[in-house]
């Protein structure tokens, strides 16, 4: 039987989480890292460990059916590859940034600078929309440093909490793009894979829908029931059921992590006491 050959990063920002999703929808590797590759135990899947900036280059090959990836590398290099489902990690932008005493107004002050960064296809088309000349100068880390070692008048790269940024004296001016790790997919992929594929997708849907959600329990009088439900969805529509104490009711249902402190406040001022939040660890639709 076939066995659907997944990537995922070697080590770096986006191993421990997508080694952590695999786990958590059933494929569970037996040899470690050191091995590049790696047969799931029960699972028709293969893991190849990868460097993040290859992988664009094996799913167009099809040489990996799919990779977990930043959105980010598959923008820059990787053209006619699919993103079937966002994963909900390593969420960053790739940003302009400039010397913080800079007076930047606009993107058009860059133009015949000089600018570092590791993305030059991104910036590339960022700067021909907007109409600007710019000298790319590509280095494939530490980025920041450029601007104060003389090498670049600006710079363009990945942003999550700034404190490179920051550090390195520099301001972000301007976001090209958002970015967060993705399941990605070979245009090369065939139907019996596709079939592996399809499983696995609704795996991670099943699990991404668990971890944006709260199980909630609490107790309320019977009075108070109708109007406490009425701030609660659930899955179809909450759960009710008596309490041994007479007139009391313990209601359960699942609230999405978004609104959770918003709903949680409501319910207390409709009157519901002993309230429990528990972790969903999947939620099957
Ligand atoms: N500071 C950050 N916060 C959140 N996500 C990030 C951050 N830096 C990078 N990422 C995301 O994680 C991905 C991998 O970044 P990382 O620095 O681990 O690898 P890399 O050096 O770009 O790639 P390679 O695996 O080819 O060496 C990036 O493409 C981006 O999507
Ligand atoms: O806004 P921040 O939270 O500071 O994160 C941004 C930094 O993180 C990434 O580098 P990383 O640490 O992955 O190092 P690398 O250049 O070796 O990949 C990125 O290239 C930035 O330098
Ligand atoms: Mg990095």
């Amino acid at each position: 039987m076939s066995k659907l050959r997944i990537a995922v990063q070697k080590s770096g920002r986006l191993n421990e989480d997508s080694m952590r999703l695999l786990k958590d929808i059933g494929i569970s590797i037996d040899n470690g890292k050191d091995q590049l590759k790696a047969s799931a135990k029960g699972f028709p899947v293969e893991v190849f460990y990868l460097r993040n900036g290859d992988i664009p280059q094996y799913l167009k090959d099809g040489v990996v059916d799919a990779a977990i990836i930043g959105e980010n590398v598959l923008i820059e290099k990787g053209e006619g590859i699919n993103i079937v489902e966002k994963l909900g990690f390593s969420s960053c932008r790739v940003c302009i940034a400039v010397p913080k005493a800079n007076g930047y107004t606009s993107i058009k002050d860059l133009e015949g600078k000089r600018i570092a960064t590791s993305y030059p296809n991104t910036v590339q088309i960022y700067l021909d929309k907007n109409g600007v000349n710019a000298n790319l100068h590509i280095i494939n880390g530490s980025v920041e440093i450029a601007p104060n070692i003389g090498l670049a008048d600006a710079i363009c790269d990945i942003v999550s909490s700034g404190s490179t940024l920051f550090k390195n004296n520099l301001k972000e001016v301007d976001t090209i793009l958002k970015s967060e790790a993705v399941l990605a997919v070979s245009p090369k992929l065939n139907k019996e894979r596709q079939a592996i594929l399809e499983t696995i997708q609704f795996r991670i849907q099943s699990v991404l829908k668990g971890r944006n959600s709260k199980y909630v329990l609490l107790n309320a009088p019977n009075d108070k029931i109708q109007d406490i439900i009425s701030v609660l969805p659930g899955m179809k529509s909450p759960t009710v059921l008596p309490l041994a104490e007479e007139g009391w009711s313990s209601v359960h249902s699942v609230i999405s992590k978004n609104e959770f402190w918003e709903v949680i406040d409501e319910l207390k001022s409709k009157g519901a006491q002993g309230i429990l939040v528990c972790p969903i660890e999947k939620m099957v639709l």
